[in-house]
């Protein structure tokens, strides 16, 4: 398996601002690598950065195996971006567009190869309608096939889903799957959306105010034998000294005044509870949350405190 995308040790800075502080991550060829945080977390920086529109202050990228720095026009070549909405001229048709844009690469495609790639992002019947007519999922798609007519290897799309509805959302990711798995693209995909990631990327990074938190497999990340039970009690401190002495000891992850946490498989719940009774302890709530939603959660809890405070 090839290394398409390799970051080590990345950062921008904007005077004090650390927008991007100290990240390193790897894009396996095939992958859809999911870049997750909330707004202003760093994502668009970092993209920026893999395209080179901006200069980091400090760490080294690779792509397919060269220094971008050095070899920025050959790598650049195999990328496909859509980093804003796409700006499209809503005069033309959507043929026309496409048409325009692949003479503006240097791309020789006869009517068949252009009619071919608007059928792969769903635009076909619409391919003679001018895409001031299109919907902002319509003219995303178009974007997207703007951005595949040079046939690159590595699509990155940052937050493509914002500001869609319900069914330009599900298109969207079904585009995706698609080119990832009929076309073995690899994809970089940012979302300030878990749900997003969690349904079409493989692997991940989760970034908040610049920093890494979190790097691996969607899969492990999601593992359901690392849920977080947070048990509240009347009694936590004779709990805690019970627990002590059980085998629950080595499952605690933090104890509070009124409550414990505990990292576990699901399916050891009811086992724990019943123990729990039978040494005495007076619960009083109970709460089961994935590890990885749980976190998430909390952060956009504690953005939300602040934009209360500040808007
Ligand atoms: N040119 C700039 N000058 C100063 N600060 C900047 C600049 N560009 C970005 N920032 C700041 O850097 C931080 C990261 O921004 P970035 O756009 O990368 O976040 P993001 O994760 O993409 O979020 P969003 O989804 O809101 O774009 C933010 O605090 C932002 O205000």
């Amino acid at each position: 398996m090839s290394v398409i995308i390799q970051v080590n040790h990345l950062s921008k800075y904007y005077k004090e601002l650390k927008a991007v502080d100290d990240i390193s991550f790897t894009v396996n060829q095939g992958d859809i690598y999911g870049f997750l945080g909330q707004n202003g977390a760093g994502k668009s920086t970092t993209i920026r950065m893999l395209l080179t529109l901006i200069e980091p202050t400090n760490g080294h990228i690779e792509l397919f195996g060269m220094d971008l720095k050095k070899h920025r026009k050959d790598i650049l070549r195999q990328i496909g971006a859509v980093i804003e909405r796409p700006d499209l001229y809503k005069y033309l048709t959507a043929y026309e567009c496409l048409s325009l844009f692949a003479r503006m690469s240097g791309i020789r495609a006869n009517k068949q190869q252009l009619m071919a790639q608007l059928e792969q992002v769903g635009l076909q019947e619409r391919a003679q309608s001018k895409v001031k007519t299109f919907s902002q999922g319509m003219k995303q798609r178009l974007g997207i096939s703007v951005a595949l007519v040079h046939d690159p290897q590595l699509i990155i799309l940052d937050e493509p889903t914002n500001g869609l509805d319900p069914q330009g959302i599900a298109d969207i990711r079904n585009l995706i799957l698609q080119l990832s798995k009929q076309q073995g693209k690899t994809i970089l995909i940012s979302s300030h959306l878990l749900y997003e990631i969690e349904m079409t990327a493989n692997r991940m990074i989760i970034i908040d105010k610049g920093k890494k938190i979190a790097e691996g497999s969607v899969k492990e990340l999601f593992d359901p034998s690392s849920m977080l039970i947070q048990v509240s009690f009347a009694n936590t401190a004779e709990v805690a000294v019970q627990l002590q002495h059980s085998k629950w000891k080595d499952l605690i992850k933090t104890q509070e005044q009124n409550n414990i946490v505990f990292q576990m498989d699901e399916q050891q719940v009811p086992a724990l509870t019943a123990d729990l009774v039978n040494m005495g302890a007076a619960i009083t709530a109970l709460q089961p949350q994935h590890s990885l939603e749980a976190y998430f959660l909390a952060l956009t809890t504690a953005n939300r405190h602040v934009d209360t405070f500040t808007n």
